[in-house]
């Protein structure tokens, strides 16, 4: 079959778990304090804030021990106390919830545009991105992360600036990454028939999802990546890196 458009994950698959967990994720946890004091009156922190306090309040119907967020009637440093805990809560279990990702990318942002951070890619992937766009494939990146914190990395990366190669963005606002519905939204938006498309990721839920919507799968197994089961090689054709992957 004739790939038309490749839809990449970014971590684990151009990008090192080890950079999203030993350096994004601890850049958070570092910043959130004086990101909430120091953007206190902005719309942006308030809708932040909301969107978390909306999803610790269906989590709590849920689960047990979602860390709510107070009123927005008391005051600043209890908001700002409830804000960290649920953040740190729900870093701690990696959730990959809208909210949470949303903020993440306000957070990032300030980091990105000091030089502070730079976006972790595999060597290989600056040439596969331009050999598949001067072949006229088209690339998107679907990502857990924000759309706003995946242009960030591309924009900032240790290759440089590279967002010129991507058609377009995806984040859990077309739903999550474990969902078939939310291939065939990306599917739909793109106007591009699910079998010509290639999604490239490391997690088998996701595979699986993709799949199930006839989108053509392969897993990435980069250094670091958790391991693949047996079920799940035999099912998936898997690379090691983007030179491996040929198109039709
Ligand atoms: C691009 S934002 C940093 C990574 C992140 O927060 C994340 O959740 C990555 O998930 P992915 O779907 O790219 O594996
Ligand atoms: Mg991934």
């Amino acid at each position: 079959m004739v790939i038309s458009c490749l839809l990449l994950d970014i971590e684990g698959t151009t990008t090192s778990i080890s950079f999203v967990k030993d350096e994004l994720f601890p850049y958070i946890r570092r910043k959130l304090e004086s990101h909430l004091k120091n953007n206190w009156d902005s719309q942006e922190v308030q809708n932040d804030i909301e969107s978390l306090r909306k999803q610790a309040t269906e989590d709590a119907t849920k689960m047990a021990g979602v860390p709510e967020i107070a009123s927005f009637c008391e005051s600043p440093a209890l908001i700002q106390k409830s804000v960290i805990s649920n953040v740190n809560w729900n870093m701690d279990q990696d959730r990959k919830m809208t909210a949470l990702k949303q903020l993440q990318g306000h957070i990032w942002r300030r980091g990105y545009s000091s030089g502070e951070i730079k976006g972790h890619l595999y060597e290989d992937v600056e040439e596969a991105l331009k050999l598949w766009t001067s072949s006229g494939k088209q690339v998107y990146i679907y990502s857990s992360g924000s759309v706003e914190a995946q242009k960030l990395l591309f924009e900032h990366s240790v290759a440089g600036n590279l967002l010129q190669y991507f058609s377009g963005h995806f984040d859990t606002k077309i739903g999550l990454k474990i969902e078939s519905t939310s291939y065939q939204e990306i599917s739909k938006s793109i106007e591009m028939e699910p079998d010509k498309i290639l999604f490239l990721t490391d997690l088998p839920a996701e595979a699986i999802a993709a799949d199930k919507a006839g989108v053509q799968v392969k897993l990435l197994v980069r250094p670091g990546n958790a391991p693949l089961n047996e079920e799940i090689l035999q099912r998936f054709s898997i690379c090691r890196d983007f030179k491996e992957i040929q198109l039709t």
